[in-house]
């Protein structure tokens, strides 16, 4: 065997392709910076910041360039002196309401030994401690809320704090609340009154087309890889995939950075487009068994109940005929199915996440029904259901099954 050695003939510095890199430069972002800029505008000026509300699909820069903004921000206000810039980031991605979101802000504000414990005040108090925490910062104090549609209908504090120095609650503080969301229809069902002061200034990031997202990648490419590292067509291939699919830059990212660990480990001098063909599959493959490993016990008991069929080349079939199949998997897994009205909302569930594939059939005078198959690759569903679930035998047996029939 030998030993470890340091392997750079694909990347001279991986690490900027990964999540946690902040680009010097955006691309393709102008007329969305200016924007933004305007929005922020206010707080140079010293007057009271405006609350913002930034919108876009996942991928789309928000985070990148709110970042970017802010760290330009808070070095030029330095040049005067009547502005004090507090900033104030919080992923609310685990954070489900207001008290939550208002305890994780005092926390982030007091130091370590003297935070809140997670439960056990009046909503009330709480926000009476975060707007004294407020208070002593003193200034103008931006908070960002990514991923704000976290918080659901729970949303009291994004009423109450954009207007806690109106309300008299804070008196040497002004606070701008800077919301992000890849939720399109949470700014639509906010209350009205919080969706009046949140979305003052709106911001919306289109996702990007495949030109943009080759020049986002070529100014990425050019510090992440050797030189030559790339075919030519490479990165426009990248590109184009992820522009079709889902106009994210960090999905184009991802699959340049897989491409170039494929290329790596067969020992290739450069990233070929067979190559991103492989990654796009990789990373297809994981995204899907990422959902699956999400269900409940009952939608995988379900699923495997699809799997089954699929294996018996039995698809597609009625929700019936898997309603029949679901009751063996839960008999093998001695669990106690649920009714057939339950298994159909699980199978509406996996259709939606793009799972299972559902077509309609008429059936004259009796209705319509849906006959359902994978929309997955089988080997994938079977693999993440065999991770997930303590049923050893009965997959065994559908592997079985499978291989005889030539699915697998
Ligand atoms: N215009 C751009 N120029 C350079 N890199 C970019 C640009 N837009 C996005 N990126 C990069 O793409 C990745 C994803 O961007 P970002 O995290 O900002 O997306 P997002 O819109 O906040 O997504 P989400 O809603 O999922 O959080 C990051 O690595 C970021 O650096």
């Amino acid at each position: 065997m030998t030993g470890f050695e340091r392997n750079r003939s694909i990347f001279a510095n991986k690490d900027a392709l990964s999540e946690s890199y902040q680009p010097d430069e955006l691309e393709e972002r102008d007329e969305e910076i200016a924007d933004y800029m305007d929005a922020l505008q206010p707080i140079v000026d010293g007057w009271e910041p405006n609350n913002i509300f930034l919108y876009g699909n996942t991928g789309v820069g928000k985070t990148a360039v709110t970042e970017y903004l802010l760290r330009m921000l808070e070095a030029d206000v330095e040049a005067y002196d009547d502005v004090a810039l507090s900033v104030l980031t919080l992923n609310c991605n685990t954070l489900t309401s207001s008290y939550q979101v208002a305890i994780a802000m005092v926390n982030a504000l007091r130091d370590p030994g003297d935070e809140l414990s997670a439960t056990g005040y009046p909503q009330q108090t709480v926000f009476t401690k975060l707007y004294s925490e407020l208070e002593a910062l003193g200034g103008t104090v931006l908070v960002v809320l990514d991923e704000i549609d976290s918080i659901g209908d729970r949303d009291e504090l994004l009423y109450e704090l954009p207007r806690a120095r109106a309300n008299g609650y804070l008196e040497q503080t002004s606070v701008g609340v800077i919301g992000i969301s890849n939720d399109l229809q949470f700014r639509d069902q906010l209350d009205p009154r919080v969706q009046d002061t949140l979305c003052e200034r709106e911001l919306q990031f289109p996702p990007y087309e495949a030109p943009e997202l080759a020049n986002i990648l070529a100014s990425r490419a050019k510090i992440a890889l050797t030189d030559d590292a790339c075919a030519d067509g490479v990165l426009n291939l990248c590109a184009a995939l992820a522009a079709r699919d889902s106009g994210s830059a960090r999905q184009a990212l991802d699959l340049l950075r897989l491409a170039g660990e494929t290329a790596e480990s067969a020992d290739a001098e450069a990233i070929e487009e067979h190559h991103v063909e492989d990654a796009r599959h990789k990373l297809n493959a994981e995204r899907v068994e990422e959902g699956m490993r999400e269900l409940t016990v009952h939608g995988k008991l379900v699923l495997l109940a699809v799997v089954s069929k699929e294996a018996q080349q039995k698809t597609p079939c009625r929700g019936r005929d898997v309603y029949e199949e679901y009751q063996r998997v839960c008999d093998s897994a001695t669990t106690s199915p649920l009714v057939q009205r339950s298994v159909n909302n699980h199978l509406a569930d996996l259709r939606m996440f793009g799972i299972l594939k559902a077509t309609e059939n008429r059936s004259g005078s009796r209705g319509n029904y849906h006959s359902y198959e994978l929309n997955v690759p089988f080997r994938s569903a079977l693999e993440a259901m065999g991770d997930a679930l303590p049923l050893a035998e009965t997959i065994e047996q559908i592997r079985k099954y499978a291989k005889r029939n030539n699915v697998l």
